[in-house]
């Protein structure tokens, strides 16, 4: 319930109302990111997007506590004359929108690029051009591999933290060769850092960049053929849930060799919340926000989603729970990978006093009991269903569909279907 009590900053200030343009407001960060803003402040949400479904329920009665306090706007940023109005309109903007799924970086380029730089442009010049401060979302892959990477394997440097801990304000970015176009993706959003930067120091825009260290928690994603496209390639935390959702193997790319600091979302936005009203203390900065004590390689995240879910959904783990396969195979052409992820603290810590505080496995016990409760029947019904199209169609048995409303036999969804071999 937001405080009706004056809310004070870290430096003791008193935070007053903001409208907020949340621009990405439909996606996953931004779905918890409403949330905890409706809950715990005064604030209002501008939120736009060009879906709603993550953020639907707090859009749909006016008797919601927050009501009036977010308003939700189908806009595209790519071609919209309303996106400068609603800059103006608002204290603060709060840039989500991208491609952010690694599957589309090396067979979607130009639609990455676009979206993660091109798309961003306007968003930058209404802000400094109308004195108006900017949260913008980056990423951890900006960094792109780390120093260590390209030392010998058997190096005792690998060892030492110089060589992989990722620092906003010292460590390098670095990427792959052209033909890798996995990197599209980073590049455009080391581009816009910069442009950022640079519209910081030469033209005084109130700027703050964040780049999340794999955030996750329900609502990542999609889950193939339920609420996405069944040719759809996921994050990995959607990816291996939708293996463990219809018991299939896991598949570890490349062998599931590289590795991964993941933080929970109910974690990440806290630090967002601190951005949002510390100004003083958080403009001008870039700031990595993850979690250093969760690394695993990503066959240790496989197993561990493993032996989680099966507690879970009370379902024994397959005998073979994963699967290697090449990226070329699952990604295709000109995919790359980076090889590690540990994010320095130092600077969010002091500037912020923030940290983590959720376990791994705490995390994946939470997003696995949403995963399985919101998906599992689902998954089952058109499990059925799909046998039931395949033993009728295939001609091993009449099977009497018990419409369970008086609808036409067309739209056999497996919601409204039941069935009984005769
Ligand atoms: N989740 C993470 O761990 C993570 C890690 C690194 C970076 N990020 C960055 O954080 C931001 C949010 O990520 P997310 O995980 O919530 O992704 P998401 O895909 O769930 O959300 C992005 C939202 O932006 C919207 N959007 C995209 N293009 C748009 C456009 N042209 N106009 C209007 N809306 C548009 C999408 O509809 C979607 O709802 C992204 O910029 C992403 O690059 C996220
Ligand atoms: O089925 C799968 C899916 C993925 N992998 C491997 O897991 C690693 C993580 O992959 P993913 O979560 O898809 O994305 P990345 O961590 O590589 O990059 C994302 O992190 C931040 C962000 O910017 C936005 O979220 C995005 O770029 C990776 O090694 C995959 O190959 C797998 O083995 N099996």
């Amino acid at each position: 319930m937001a405080s009706s009590t004056v809310r004070i900053n870290l430096d003791g200030k008193p935070i007053n109302p903001l409208t907020i343009l949340m621009i990405g407001a439909g996606g996953f960060i931004g779905s918890h990111l409403c949330e905890k803003i409706l809950n715990e402040t005064p604030h209002k949400i501008l939120a736009l997007d060009v879906y709603n479904d993550k953020i639907k329920h707090l859009l749909e009665s006016d008797s919601l506590k927050w009501a009036g306090r977010i308003q939700f706007y189908r806009i595209n940023i790519k071609h919209d004359s309303r996106l400068e109005g609603l800059i103006k309109m608002s204290d603060l903007t709060i840039n989500l929108a991208a491609i952010c799924t690694p599957a589309d970086y090396n067979t979607r380029p130009l639609d990455t690029i676009y979206s993660n730089f091109i798309d961003a442009l306007p968003v930058v010049k209404y802000c400094s051009e109308n004195a108006k401060r900017l949260i913008h979302f980056s990423t951890c892959e900006v960094y792109g591999k780390t120093i260590g990477s390209f030392l010998p394997k058997d190096s005792p440097l690998r060892q030492d933290p110089a060589y992989y801990v990722l620092k906003e304000d010292t460590s390098p970015c670095i990427f792959g060769s052209i033909e890798k176009q996995r990197w599209s993706y980073a590049c455009a959003k080391q581009l816009i850092e910069r442009l950022i930067y640079a519209e910081g120091a030469e033209n005084g825009l109130e700027f703050t960049i964040v780049r999340p260290f794999n955030w996750i928690g329900p609502r990542m994603d999609f889950i193939p053929g339920v609420d996405g496209p069944s040719e759809g390639v996921p994050r990995v935390l959607a990816c291996f849930s939708n293996a463990l959702l219809r018991r299939e193997q896991l598949k570890l790319v490349d062998g599931g060799v590289s590795q991964r600091t993941f933080v929970y979302i109910k974690d990440a936005i806290e630090a967002v919340l601190l951005m949002i009203e510390n100004p003083d203390r958080a403009n001008g900065h870039i700031f990595n926000v993850g979690n250093p004590n969760n690394e695993v390689t990503v066959r240790q995240l496989a197993e561990m989603m493993t032996e989680v879910y099966s507690k879970v959904s009370g379902e024994p783990a397959l005998e073979q729970p994963t699967v290697d396969i090449s990226s070329k195979e699952f990604y295709g052409e000109g995919y790359d990978d980076s090889d590690k992820r540990i994010p320095d603290m130092t600077i969010i810590n002091k500037q912020l006093g923030w940290n983590p505080k959720t376990s791994l496995w705490d995390l994946l016990d939470s997003t696995l009991t949403y995963q399985h409760k919101t998906y599992a029947e689902a998954i089952k019904k058109r499990g059925l269903h799909v046998l039931a199209r395949y033993l009728v169609t295939a001609g091993k048995c009449c099977i009497n569909f018990v419409k369970r409303d008086a609808g036409a036999f067309t739209d056999l969804e497996p919601d409204n279907v039941g069935f009984k071999i005769c």
